[in-house]
């Protein structure tokens, strides 16, 4: 089958509503907060720096929640058409719930986590072609926690609204400033496909 693909590639991140209801943002706050296997989030290779990222993550499999999955695919499909036309085969790793405290926080002015792209250079971050944030927090409920992506040498800030989704490619620089005040809780999936060549 012909796919229609854009003309131009995108260079601000992709930015629509994730349709899901409050109810399921809700129970994903709910997840990390009860989790036991929560950990202070890793860097790659396992090494964890405060200076570069502070914050709390929990893994979760996505055949759990089909809700969720929907969304997720729903979304997905309207960043390759409307927005980033890459090839993509699905997501590999489940979903990512993360945290970002003010109190706390290992880090001096509040969880944060640096400029950095997604993309590795081996194993399953290789694959990564798209990266989706959703904004699982009511902006009211902290301060600070932007997520700013750096497409074409000028960060952006994302949409805070809650239920907000944004999609970006994994190559694009992005960091989340630090949390000053409250809490602020993601989500992040990335969609794989053949590496980048
Ligand atoms: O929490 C976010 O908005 C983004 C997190 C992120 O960049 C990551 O986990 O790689
Ligand atoms: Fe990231």
């Amino acid at each position: 089958m012909t796919q229609l693909v854009p003309p131009t590639l995108r260079l601000a991140p992709f930015v629509a509503p994730f349709g899901v209801d409050e109810g399921l943002l809700d129970d994903l706050i709910a997840r990390l907060d009860a989790a036991e296997e929560a950990t202070e989030a890793r860097l790659a290779g396992g090494v964890a720096d405060p200076n570069v990222r502070a914050s709390t993550s929990l893994w979760l499999d996505l055949d759990t929640i089909p809700d969720l999955t929907s969304a997720l695919i729903r979304f997905a499909s309207a960043t390759v058409d409307e927005a980033f036309p890459f090839a993509i085969d699905g997501f590999e790793e489940g979903v990512l719930l993360q945290r970002y405290r003010a109190l706390g926080s290992a880090a001096p002015l509040g969880d944060h986590y640096d400029w950095h792209v997604d993309i590795g250079a081996a194993g399953t971050t290789r694959s990564r072609k798209l990266a989706l944030v959703v904004q699982l927090s009511d902006p009211a409920d902290y301060m600070g926690g932007l997520l700013e992506v750096n497409l074409d040498g000028i960060p952006v800030a994302a949409p805070a609204e809650r239920g907000t989704a944004i999609a970006f490619p994994a190559f694009a620089p992005h960091r989340v400033t630090p949390v000053t005040v409250g809490t602020r809780y993601s989500l992040v999936a990335w969609m794989h496909g053949p590496a980048f060549r």
